[in-house]
């Protein structure tokens, strides 16, 4: 995957990816690893996998002569029966799935509560990523250096929620001029990769400002780094750690990930001039408002550095990342709602009414009005319940020996996951789990509401134990707020202007798996023409 190639990049994100690891595993930079791996699993890798810490059972085996190989394999495409399996037999005590690297402990969410709160130094979501992306040779181990990237977005992005929603919309309203198909003939698109494109555009104007969120270089690194990133971690995943080195040298894909980092440095670097041109103009002209010189994130990250945080070479990495975090996973919910929507058209007129009533107010696809869009929410939901892009989320690694309320102890070193897609599909929390109930969190507000229960806990940003979409606890996703509003954003500009259907003959694509991870099929299109208004 080139730095420079204009062509479209297939991409998919740790929660963030996973089209990134099918169209990775296709392509020929990585298939010669990947058919090394069966060598290198059978004659290397078994003795080299921790087996568990924690007592508890193992899930998945078909029987007891079946070999842990041939479960690990299993586990690539046969993941989400395997862990929902698991789920309905130990619901309430740990049980292990046995990944092809590593052997992951499932705990219950009846520990939530007390897991939620530890600090990073006990328990670490960020160690467990860069694992996951074996981070020493994808350089995603830099996040480790600094939590910078989630600093921005806790206090910044959280903090002025409204003006980079208007900002956002902007960039909508220039995207949708530009570069949105317009015709009131049916044609066909590639809806995922408009919504990378969208959503890319808009994640940049936040990150980086205008205009570098319209420079062609950098939108192509947006996605390119994703896929070269996941491309590589999968590859080496395959291998024993003692063969990561000679086999990160060997891969394609690793180089491109450091052309990538290193355009983007270049990039930065005038960014950052630029940001200090505009500093010096601000000490002769002290009346400038200091709104103009935090023009994006990476202003706000110049500004607010910690000791070594300011470097081009660390604000080039941190960027990526916040990419890689930020572009698959919404873009890939953004495509799944749309799947959604045309395989059950019935809720496209009641959600459009909504938003046309919503729209008489003033302000546009403004915060204030963006959030009484309650029917599109809990549509989006129920499109993130039934399609979640990680099976196992949020995951953790044990920092340091953690002993629970009743004496089960994880010991340092373990993984720690939570069945997140097995239990949206408990149909003791959701009834009919497999029907698509497009009001389903809704009615669950309202029946709420009945009951004198105030607080929207079924509100798609507020982290729950029955809703683990965007993580949990302290160290969930720091960017939900955004996304859930620019999901609306998004899906609201489609439904006003345009109607969708699926191809003749074709029906809601399915889902790939790879691993935990959950992408739409790659090659899904969908039919798109103007709303006649
Ligand atoms: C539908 C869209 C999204 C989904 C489903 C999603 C999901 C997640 C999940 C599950 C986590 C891990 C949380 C945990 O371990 O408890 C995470 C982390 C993260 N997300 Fe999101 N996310 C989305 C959009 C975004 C956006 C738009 C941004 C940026 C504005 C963002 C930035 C991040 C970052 C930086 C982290 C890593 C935090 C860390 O290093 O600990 N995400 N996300």
């Amino acid at each position: 995957m080139n730095g420079t190639s204009s062509t479209a990049v297939h991409g998919i994100p740790h929660q963030f990816n996973v089209s990134a690891a099918i169209s990775a595993l296709s392509s020929k930079g990585v298939l010669l690893p990947v058919a090394g791996a069966v060598f290198s699993l059978i004659f290397f890798l078994l003795p080299f996998i921790s087996s568990p810490k924690v007592d508890a059972p193992i899930v998945g085996y078909r029987s007891v002569f079946e070999l842990t190989l041939l479960l690990r394999l299993r586990f690539l495409f046969g993941a989400k029966d395997i862990i929902r399996n698991g789920y309905s037999k130990y619901k309430n005590v740990i049980f292990y799935v046995r990944r092809i690297d590593i052997d992951v402990a499932v705990v219950p969410t009846k520990y939530l509560d007390e897991l939620r709160l530890l600090p990073i130094s006990k328990l670490s979501s960020l160690h467990a990523l860069v694992a996951n992306l074996v981070g020493e040779y994808t350089y995603i181990s830099r996040i480790l250096e600094s939590n910078q990237h989630v600093r921005v977005l806790q206090t910044h992005l959280q903090g002025n929620l409204e003006k980079f929603l208007g900002w956002a919309e902007e960039e909508l309203n220039d995207i949708f001029e530009t570069t949105v198909p317009n015709s009131t003939e049916w044609q066909e698109v590639d809806i995922q990769d408009l919504q990378r494109t969208i959503v890319s555009r808009i994640m940049s104007r936040v990150f980086l400002g205008y205009p570098t969120c319209r420079n062609k270089e950098w939108l192509h690194l947006c996605l390119a780094f994703t896929v070269n990133v996941f491309a590589t971690s999968f590859a080496l995943r395959m291998f024993p750690p003692f063969l990561h080195s000679f086999i990160a040298r060997l891969l394609p894909s690793r180089y491109w990930i450091r052309r990538n980092l290193d355009k983007a440095e270049k990039l930065i670097v005038q960014l950052i001039d630029h940001h200090a041109e505009r500093a010096a103009q601000k000490a002769h002209d002290p009346g400038m408002h200091r709104e103009d010189e935090i023009a994006s994130l990476l202003d706000w990250m110049i500004e607010n550095a910690q000791g070594n945080e300011a470097e081009p070479q660390k604000l080039a990495a941190r960027q990526l990342i916040l990419t890689l975090a930020s572009v698959h996973t919404t873009s890939m919910a953004l495509a799944h709602a749309l799947f959604d929507l045309c395989a059950h058209p019935e809720y496209m007129v009641p959600l459009r009414e909504e938003l046309l009533d919503v729209l008489q107010q003033p302000g546009g696809l403004c915060k204030r009005n963006l959030e009484q869009l309650h029917k599109m929410e809990s549509f989006l939901a129920e499109s993130q319940r039934l399609n979640p892009p990680v099976l196992l989320t949020p995951q953790r690694q044990v920092m340091q020996q953690i002993c629970l309320s009743d004496g089960t102890i994880l010991p340092q070193g373990t993984r720690i996951a939570f069945a997140s897609a097995a239990i949206a599909m408990d149909p003791i929390i959701n009834p009919s789990p497999e029907q698509f109930d497009g009001y389903r969190s809704l009615h669950k507000h309202q029946h709420d509401l009945e009951h004198g229960i105030k607080v929207n806990k079924h509100a798609m940003a507020v982290p729950d134990k029955e809703r683990l979409v965007f993580g949990h606890g302290k160290q969930a996703c720091p960017g939900r707020f955004f996304a859930v509003n620019e999901m609306k954003m998004i899906l609201a500009r489609f439904l006003v202007g345009y109607e969708f259907k699926f191809p003749e003959g074709k029906e809601r694509p399915r889902n790939f798996f790879l691993e935990e991870y959950i992408v739409p099929d790659p090659r899904a299109k969908l039919m798109m023409r103007n709303r006649k208004m």
